[in-house]
């Protein structure tokens, strides 16, 4: 599967934008999370809205759901679609009711299907989303109280959508399962509801060497060489996870 970050920044980032992705296996496209910056970049790297194939959720907070509200108008009155979105079950409401309602109420739409073609998803269910790409939804802790779900793609790729550290979790899944993880990653000690660098850099190293570092904030540059076996993920490079390895994807064509 390959993996293209539309942003790698933090909920304040102005950089490296929201951390939000592309996925894409056998020609299926999934944006993971629809922050404030997503449709920017998304103009930036000239890829149109629908060449999205379903867009899915992983927490609500505005560097994560901020786009959603323009990505559901313009499918809807731009390219007169209903695009595929999957919630986790405990989200769908919620999203609705707390956050894009205010937006997008119209006599005619008054609830998220009338913008989206919803796909409830559960946790311990995983979710097949294409030929090939499976998702687990793991609710994990992030701010107190708060729903909040990292994602297993193919019971082999891991990707933190913003998560305290949980050392025993990116231990068995790296160790026992031969994942690869992206995780989110805050420099500034202490975390509170993120990793900090600090927290990971406690980890041992084959597990580090499996751990790419997203969501971070803007003086990126001086922890450069400070992260130990860990790497950063860049903004708008396409990467290739295979075979527990991560690596930037080769140019195609001649
Ligand atoms: O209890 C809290 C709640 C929030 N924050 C700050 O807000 C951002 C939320 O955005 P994320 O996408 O989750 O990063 C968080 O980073 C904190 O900066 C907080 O500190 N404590
Ligand atoms: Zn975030
Ligand atoms: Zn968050």
């Amino acid at each position: 599967m390959d993996i293209l970050m539309l942003g790698t920044g933090n909920a304040f980032a102005k950089k490296y934008y929201n951390n939000n992705a592309l996925l894409c296996q056998n020609g299926f496209t999934l944006l993971i999370d629809c922050g404030i910056t997503a449709l920017l970049s998304l103009h930036q790297i000239g890829q149109p809205l629908d060449s999205i194939d379903a867009v899915l959720i992983s927490h609500i907070h505005a560097d994560h759901i901020g786009g959603l509200e323009e990505y559901a108008f313009r499918m809807k009155f731009q390219y007169r679609k209903r695009p595929v979105l999957y919630v986790p079950d405990k989200l769908a409401e919620p999203l609705w009711e707390h956050s894009l309602r205010g937006g997008l109420w119209q006599e005619q739409s008054q609830k998220l299907e009338d913008y989206f073609e919803v796909r409830r998803i559960r946790e311990g269910v995983p979710a097949v989303l294409h030929d090939g790409l499976t998702v687990e939804i793991i609710r994990t802790e992030h701010i107190p109280g708060k729903i909040s779900y990292s994602l297993l793609f193919n019971n082999s790729f891991f990707y933190t959508a913003d998560m305290r550290f949980h050392p025993e979790l990116v231990t068995d899944l790296v160790r026992n399962r031969g994942c690869v993880v992206f995780h989110d990653c805050q420099f500034v000690t202490p975390g509170e509801v993120h990793a900090t660098l600090e927290e990971l850099l406690t980890l041992p190293e084959d597990v580090q060497s499996k751990i790419y570092l997203m969501h971070y904030a803007d003086d990126k540059d001086r922890y450069e060489g400070r992260t130990g076996r860990m790497k950063f993920i860049e903004q708008h490079v396409r990467y290739t996870i295979s075979d527990g390895k991560v690596e930037p994807t080769a140019p195609s064509g001649p």
